[in-house]
């Protein structure tokens, strides 16, 4: 989605509910230092976070020069260039099953002072934000949550989670393959341009996870502060191919006490291929005078454990909701992934804020490939003929093949569910199977069947997972 992040006009349904209160809800021009400055200064006290360092401050600068500010502005208080509340957004792919992206908006920099709490002010900032999504042309709306209970209400739900990984280094003996190439260390700075590179692939690879910028592998590198403690501590690896291609990276870093072992703590593992996530786990697994291995923001569904004699060796700890995500155009968000089984399932979604409430067809067809008929609002019924979604449904329009059509053509009529926004976002990636939410009492299947198939067609190769805070 290409988008110029202040081409649209600050949403005036947000803007007229914080005016009654006094305030003004404006945007940031990023070229205005002070006014930028004040916004990054309200954004580290809202996350309590140290004031920012010069060379941070540059970095931040950058960064947020490439997105959507917002400040909520208080005109009788003392300090009135700093904002009392904030929220940043940008677009960005969001990768969905089948290697597809899917444009999004992530929303990040949500905060608002405690001395004007609990007066709506989140509430009108949220809400805008999912206007201007949809105003960009966005299918989603997504972002990482300091807490579980705050997103809900507007429609986000968990769609990837993320764990906390640790490794026994006494227990870690490799009994996986050797993987064809190399694993060597770098200068973290020499990466900078094979890091852009690798992450894409790796992104597009795994569900869940969004598009990188400049400044986030910059920090990944330790190249945001170079002097201060934590950068330099910083370590990186990469592995090239046995034709020398550069397939993957990874950072760490080594904590230790005095004549003690240390831990390696390691912040990313971005593999292009099998190969290279292989032999990066193998050389960060199998150091040294350390104790053992913690990786953060690690999948639930890593490989390691089977590389390893003793699986005991690796411990999984603190699972949590990630990645949240809020479907703000059904249409396009379901038609960019592709499906685990062919079928024609009928989604009746409720959206309290009705960005997606309606009857949504979804037809897929024997390669995953899928179409989804819009509900009309005019309350005519625009459905496709029968005979066209079937042929649909077999992948005619994409060469699928005959016995979809016949298994297609065999259901008398389409299955149903109902369901509401948050848990069709909690399906739409394939980190919960839809028979886990109606078990919860939360899906409910229309017609018989409904709930298996939904299982089946929204199950993803690979689970779904987000391997940065943004
Ligand atoms: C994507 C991100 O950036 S995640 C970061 C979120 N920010 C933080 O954690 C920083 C610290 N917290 C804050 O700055 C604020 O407390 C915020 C942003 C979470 C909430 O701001 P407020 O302006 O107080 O929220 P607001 O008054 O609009 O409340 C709206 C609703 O959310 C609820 N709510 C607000 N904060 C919380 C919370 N922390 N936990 C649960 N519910 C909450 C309110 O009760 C209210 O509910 P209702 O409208 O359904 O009755």
């Amino acid at each position: 989605m290409s988008f110029e992040p202040r081409s649209l006009p600050v949403d005036a349904a947000a803007h007229a509910a914080l005016a009654a209160k006094g305030l003004d809800y404006r945007l940031i021009d990023p070229a205005d230092h002070p006014a930028l400055d004040g916004w990054l200064d309200a954004d580290q006290r809202g996350f309590h976070h140290s004031r920012l360092r010069d060379v941070v401050r540059e970095h931040e600068r950058a960064v947020m020069g490439d997105r959507r500010l917002h400040g909520v502005f208080d005109p009788t208080i003392p300090e009135p260039v700093v904002p009392v509340a904030t929220v940043s957004s940008w677009p960005s792919g969001l990768s969905v099953p089948g290697g597809r992206s899917v444009d999004g908006w992530a929303v990040s920099s949500v905060t608002v002072s405690p001395t004007h709490r609990r007066r709506g002010i989140a509430r009108a900032m949220m809400e805008g934000e999912l206007a201007t999504a949809k105003a960009a042309g966005a299918a989603v709306a997504m972002l990482t949550a300091t807490e579980a209970t705050i997103y809900g209400r507007y429609g986000y739900a968990p769609a990837a989670k993320a764990a906390t990984i640790e490794v026994d280094r006494r227990r870690a003996h490799w009994i996986g393959p050797a993987a064809p190439g190399r694993v060597h260390y770098v200068d973290p700075a020499s990466l900078r341009e094979a890091a852009a590179a690798i992450s894409r692939r790796a992104v597009a690879r795994v569900p869940g996870e969004i598009d990188r910028w400049p400044g986030t592998l910059d920090r990944m590198l330790g190249l945001v502060d170079p002097d201060s403690e934590g950068s330099r501590a910083v370590r990186a690896l990469r592995y090239d191919d046995e034709h020398g291609q550069a397939q993957g990276f990874a950072t760490f870093r080594v904590t230790r006490e005095p004549n003690e072992p240390g831990w390696v703590e390691f912040d990313v593992l971005a593999a292009a291929t099998d190969d290279a996530e292989r032999a990066l786990w193998r050389v960060l697994v199998e150091q040294d005078f350390v104790s053992g291995l913690r990786g953060r923001l690690r999948s639930t569904d890593e490989p390691l454990e089977w590389f390893l004699e003793d699986p005991r060796a690796v411990t999984v700890s603190e699972v949590f909701d990630h990645l949240w995500v809020r479907i703000v155009d059904p249409a396009a968000a379901l038609g960019a992934r592709r499906y685990g089984a062919a079928g024609e399932l009928v989604l009746d979604i409720d959206d309290p804020l009705g960005y997606s409430a309606g009857k949504y067809t979804l037809l897929a067809s024997a390669d995953g490939r899928a179409v989804v008929h819009v509900p009309r609002t005019d309350g005519a019924d625009s459905a496709p003929k029968r005979e066209r979604a079937r042929a649909r449904a077999a992948g005619t329009e994409s060469g699928g093949s005959r016995s979809a059509s016949r298994s297609a053509s065999r259901a008398a009529e389409p299955r149903s569910l109902k369901l509401d926004v948050r848990d069709l976002a909690s399906i739409y990636l394939g980190g919960v199977r839809p028979s886990v939410l109606a078990r919860a009492g939360r899906i409910t299947a229309s017609t018989q069947g409904a709930i298996e198939l939904a299982d089946r067609m929204f199950a993803s190769t690979r689970t779904p997972h987000l391997s940065i805070w943004f």
